[in-house]
């Protein structure tokens, strides 16, 4: 595929404490696998898939940042240039949603006022292991006009449905013109292309 054969390029960005499963996620949407003894994310990595949704080819660039507190000056830089944030927490793990608010601070002051933010509540197959129940975290995100969705990268849960309806999202917002518009050049590493029809089903 040539850089120009696409419709659309969105610069997607996973954001979360350490072990939420950002990783993961990318790695399910992005090669179909869940790796075994995924180590922590070292500053930022990135992955390119290109799906087509209603006939057009949208290149989804996806970012994956540390988690770690100590990498944060450096993910802190790639928010600006974000079109989406999934912000990731681990539905296991208090913690990880107690500090969602710190995360929304970062968002505030580092991302674009356009940028689209998608709430995950992660590792959903861990259902007896539950710290978050799914109504704190629906009017958690609703009180911050996010999208929620629970997934599991382990069983592929939602994973397509979270990248693809954000796709169509992006879509729809770049069609009214309200997205941020400095989109980064593309880069080398194509994903294998899918086939997406049906759009926008987050509610
Ligand atoms: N059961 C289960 N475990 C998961 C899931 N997603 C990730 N994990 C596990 O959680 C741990 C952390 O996953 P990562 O994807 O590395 O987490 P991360 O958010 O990228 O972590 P950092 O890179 O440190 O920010 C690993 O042991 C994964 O195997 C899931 O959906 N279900």
């Amino acid at each position: 595929m040539s850089m120009e054969d696409y419709d659309f390029l969105f610069k997607i960005v996973l954001i979360g404490n350490a072990g939420v499963g950002k990783t993961c996620l990318v790695r399910r949407f992005t090669q179909g696998l869940f790796p075994p003894g995924q180590g922590a994310t070292i500053g930022v990595d990135f992955m390119i898939k290109t799906v087509e949704i209603n006939g057009e080819k949208v290149k989804l660039q996806i970012w994956d940042t540390a988690g770690q507190e100590r990498f944060r000056s450096i993910t802190q830089s790639y928010y600006r240039s974000a079109n989406a944030l999934i912000l990731t927490y681990d539905i296991t793990c208090e913690e990880s949603f107690r500090c969602l608010p710190e995360w929304l601070r970062e968002i505030e002051q580092y991302a674009s006022n356009k940028v689209i933010t998608v709430l995950v509540g992660n590792k959903i197959d861990l259902a007896e292991r539950r710290e978050v129940s799914q109504q704190r975290a629906e009017e958690f995100s609703e009180a911050q006009d996010m999208y929620y969705l629970e997934t599991s990268a382990k069983e592929s849960d939602n994973v397509e449905k979270l990248f693809l309806d954000l796709a169509c999202r992006l879509i729809s917002e770049a069609r009214q013109n309200t997205l941020v518009n400095n989109v980064a050049s593309p880069l080398p590493g194509e994903g294998k292309s899918i086939s997406y029809l049906t759009c926008c089903n987050f509610n």
